[in-house]
């Protein structure tokens, strides 16, 4: 898999280079060998059903026509939906509109529901789209949503952006591909937000076009890619035999005031299970009397917050911890501090309504993750859930710069940024970790691995992957996704950590 991920600008860089280096079409002839060859692959061989064709005005029809062309001419039944658009098509297009006419393919003007298909193949819209699907674009993925069969898209689901992972709206649609075939590089909109629905499994084929032809564009200046573990395995080393408990760090938990125990206890799990030395729940509230054990995991140190010795210890604030002046001060007083430092849920909220506290966490000493869920995102950043949601890598990208902080933009392909504009978007996870809790899990975690000496940037990639990898290890053990819990979360972050850990010396 390719991951490294490049903007619509840079793919455009990208073409303009290549085509200018090559003979005329050879780009669309190429993508429409390689979409040919990965449709026969998911096929497994050639279909004795009609493949379903759709190929819109623009240079990404062009791609669909070509497909269309070397399908037929390879003998299968393909029929052809041809939208044109207002102006000319692209000298490349139109030369393979005419090799797809003068082919077996069937060019029709509607869609019959009902009709069976072995694969439709979605070439309306790629990189281009600016605008929301409407009109008979929209009519046309609207009546491929409905099919059945597998849906392969080309360079990306129509309608949706390939630079953000969003819809084109307002009040847009976009195709829900089962597999995407990408071109020249890969894309994050693939990854992150409805990307995650929408393409189905990515597919990267760069179309011959070295990076090293490629003036300007190349791995340096790609400032995205995917989160896979060769990010960050290096700091997962086996453990020495002559360690002990102090080796790995102790993580305090600033959160679970009266009534909001249960987010401080699981992000306390959280760092247990991966493996901090000692952990601690640090309890705001006047007295800390809001919880005194946990029954279940009786290794965890619950303490009042008040008088608590941050110092030299990882300091996980806001799972559980409210809004209470008394919170808001020790807050204060641990972004003042120098220790590594992760900011999650309440004490997120509390930043985001004090520019005081906004001052201190970017002028804070040491590591620092912060990891916003949209909502709290959005508080952060001023705006709305929406405004978050419509560009994830750029929302992540100002916070990190903003509060001078590795953030993780959480939710469906989270986001992690750096202040200096490196973004990584996740690739493990899945929807069973929607549900209340998973959040201080990952927390927990996050502070656990900055205990043992992870610098932010890996512990933050590493925090956000084991928490996906967990969860897919779960679900394929009948644990979810329906119905997961956080609770089961620590143990499988544990298998997977240790997992990571062992391969790490192999
Ligand atoms: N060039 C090359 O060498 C290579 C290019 N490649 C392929 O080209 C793709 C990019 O092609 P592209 O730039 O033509 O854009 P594309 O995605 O086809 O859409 C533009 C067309 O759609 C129209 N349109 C837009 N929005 C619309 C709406 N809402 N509703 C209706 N119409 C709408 C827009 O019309 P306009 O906005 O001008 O009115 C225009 O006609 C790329 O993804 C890859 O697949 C590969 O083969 C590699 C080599
Ligand atoms: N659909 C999804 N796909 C992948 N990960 C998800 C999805 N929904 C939620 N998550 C992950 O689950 C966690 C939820 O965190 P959060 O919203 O803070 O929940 P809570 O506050 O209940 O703990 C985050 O790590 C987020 O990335
Ligand atoms: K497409």
């Amino acid at each position: 898999m390719d991951t490294l991920l490049y903007s619509v600008d840079q793919i455009r860089a990208i073409e303009r280079a290549a085509t200018s280096a090559l003979p005329p079409g050879t780009l669309m002839r190429r993508a429409g060998e390689a979409a040919t060859t990965y449709a026969l692959e998911l096929l497994k061989g050639r279909p004795t059903d009609v493949v379903l064709v759709l190929a819109g005005p623009g240079n990404n029809g062009g791609d669909a026509l070509e497909v269309a062309a070397n399908l037929a001419a390879l003998g299968c039944k393909v029929k052809v939906a041809w939208l044109g658009g207002d102006g000319a098509p692209s000298p490349e297009t139109q030369a393979a509109l005419e090799r797809a006419h003068a082919g077996s393919a069937c060019f029709v003007d509607d869609l019959t529901d009902g009709e069976s298909h072995c694969l439709v193949i979605d070439g309306l819209f790629g990189i281009g789209p600016a605008r929301p699907l409407a009109g008979r674009a929209r009519e046309l993925v609207e009546a491929v949503n409905r099919k059945r069969c597998p849906v392969l898209s080309l360079d990306v689901p129509s309608g949706l952006d390939a630079d953000t992972g969003a819809v084109v709206g307002p009040h847009g649609i976009a195709v829900a591909a089962t597999y995407t075939i990408t071109f020249l590089g890969n894309k994050p909109g693939l990854h992150t937000g409805d990307g995650c629905d929408h393409a189905g499994r990515v597919h990267v084929d760069r179309l011959g076009v070295d990076e090293l032809q490629v003036a300007g564009v190349d791995a340096e200046h790609a400032r995205a890619r995917l989160n896979l573990p060769p990010l960050f395995a290096a700091c997962a080393a086996p453990r020495r035999r002559n360690s002990h408990k102090g080796s790995y760090g102790d993580v305090a938990v600033l959160g679970g005031a009266p009534g909001m125990a249960g987010a401080a206890l699981l992000a306390a799990r959280g760092a247990l299970f991966a493996g901090a030395g000692r952990v601690f729940v640090a309890a705001v509230g006047d007295d800390g009397a809001g919880i005194a054990l946990d029954p279940t995991q009786p290794e965890i140190m619950i303490r009042p917050a008040a008088g608590f010795a941050f110092g030299g210890r990882t300091v996980v604030a806001g799972p559980g911890m409210g809004d209470s002046a008394g919170a808001t001060r020790m807050l204060a007083q641990v972004l003042d501090g120098s220790g590594p430092l992760l900011v999650d849920a309440d004490a997120l909220n509390l930043v985001a309504a004090s520019p005081d506290l906004q001052a201190r966490l970017a002028r804070h000493d040491g590591p620092a993750v912060l990891t916003p869920h949209p909502l709290e995102a959005a508080r952060l950043l001023g705006v709305t859930t929406p405004v978050v949601q419509a560009d994830r890598l750029e929302s992540a990208r100002e916070l990190a710069q903003r509060l001078n902080a590795v953030v993780v933009l959480k939710g469906a392909g989270s986001v992690i940024a750096r202040p200096d504009g490196e973004v990584a978007v996740n690739t493990s996870g899945n929807p069973g970790l929607a549900t209340g809790g998973s959040g201080d899990v990952l927390a927990g975690l996050g502070g656990a691995l900055l205990a043992q000496g992870w610098p932010a940037w890996e512990a933050a990639l590493g925090a956000v992957w084991l928490h996906g990898a967990a969860a897919d290890r779960l679900v394929n053990c009948g644990c979810g996704p329906i119905g997961l819990t956080a609770g089961e979360l620590p143990r499988a972050i544990r298998a997977e950590l240790n997992a990571l850990a062992a391969q790490s010396r192999s």
